[in-house]
């Protein structure tokens, strides 16, 4: 017997989300049914359940009864966004990677809004251009995409929307820890590949509380900046001393960050 490899593996990484889990796989299920790529290959829809105390865990299980494209991994304490999306992408094996929120708070059906141009590019990120938090979050976000666009060059607006599409080689080389999720482009962009954003939906949160927190957010931030910086300097000497090794008699720089 053989088995089709899945079109799409959705990652959700989820903490205490009971209920918004059922709304949102049911419109997630409804978008990916609708597709013409799911007539030839199926879909998963797999959650990483992070250590959630508020009767998540039931919820998810129940749609692992209901659904058969819906995997569920609980982890038995909070790891973090980060190592779930790790662990999520290392369970996928969709041809396509997409990523979204498990708060409601990003539109599915914008997934067909990224699906076309990742025919043209890598990687495919969401931008909430028009965003529904408090005052204090969109400045603090405007402040935080300014400065980490300009010291990684990624030349990304919103790093931190969770709606994107990767191919499934950009999960591959993916290193995640700490807030690495955070960085998705710029890490894309120093392995070589190609990245875009297209505007998406963005609605308020309507059940469940955010665990965002400005000042903790800001910290780590910091930490992740140098470290994500650190990263991409070590890349580009690693690209230098290649091209000095491969190529001659005179190596050209590598033309890409
Ligand atoms: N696995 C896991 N998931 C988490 C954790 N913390 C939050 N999440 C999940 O991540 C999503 C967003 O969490 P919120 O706490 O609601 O974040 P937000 O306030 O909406 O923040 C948004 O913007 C941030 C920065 O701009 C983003 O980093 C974040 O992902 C989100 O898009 C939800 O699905 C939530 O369950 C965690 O520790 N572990």
């Amino acid at each position: 017997m053989t088995v089709t490899r899945p079109w799409a593996s959705v990652v959700i990484p989820i903490k205490d989300e009971r209920d918004n889990l059922m709304p949102l796989t049911e419109q997630l299920v409804k978008v990916l049914d609708a597709r013409e790529e799911s007539r030839s290959a199926p879909f998963e829809l797999i959650f990483i359940d992070d250590g959630s105390s508020d009767g998540s865990s039931e919820v998810l299980d129940s749609l692992v009864a209901r659904y058969r494209t819906v995997k569920v991994f609980h982890f038995d304490r909070n790891y973090g966004q980060s190592a779930a999306f790790d662990a999520g992408f290392k369970r996928s094996t969709g041809e396509l990677v997409m990523t979204i929120d498990g708060d409601l708070q990003n539109d599915p059906a914008d997934i067909a809004t990224l699906l076309p141009h990742i025919k043209t590019f890598d990687l495919v990120c969401g931008w909430r251009k028009d965003r529904h938090d408090n005052l204090t979050r969109k400045i603090s976000s405007r402040i935080a995409n300014s400065v980490r666009s300009a010291v990684t060059g990624d030349r990304v607006h919103d790093t931190g929307c969770s709606l994107k599409l990767f191919r499934r080689a950009v999960v591959e080389k993916m290193q995640l820890f700490e807030g690495m999720h955070r960085f998705f482009p710029a890490l894309a962009l120093m392995h070589g590949f190609t990245v875009t954003e297209v505007p998406v939906r963005h609605y308020p949160r309507t059940r469940g509380t955010s665990k965002y927190g400005v000042g903790n957010r800001l910290f780590k931030g910091l930490y992740d900046l140098v470290a994500v910086r650190w990263m991409q300097h070590r890349c580009l000497r690693y690209q230098y001393r290649t091209a000095a090794t491969t190529s001659s008699p005179s190596p050209s720089a590598p033309t890409r960050l």
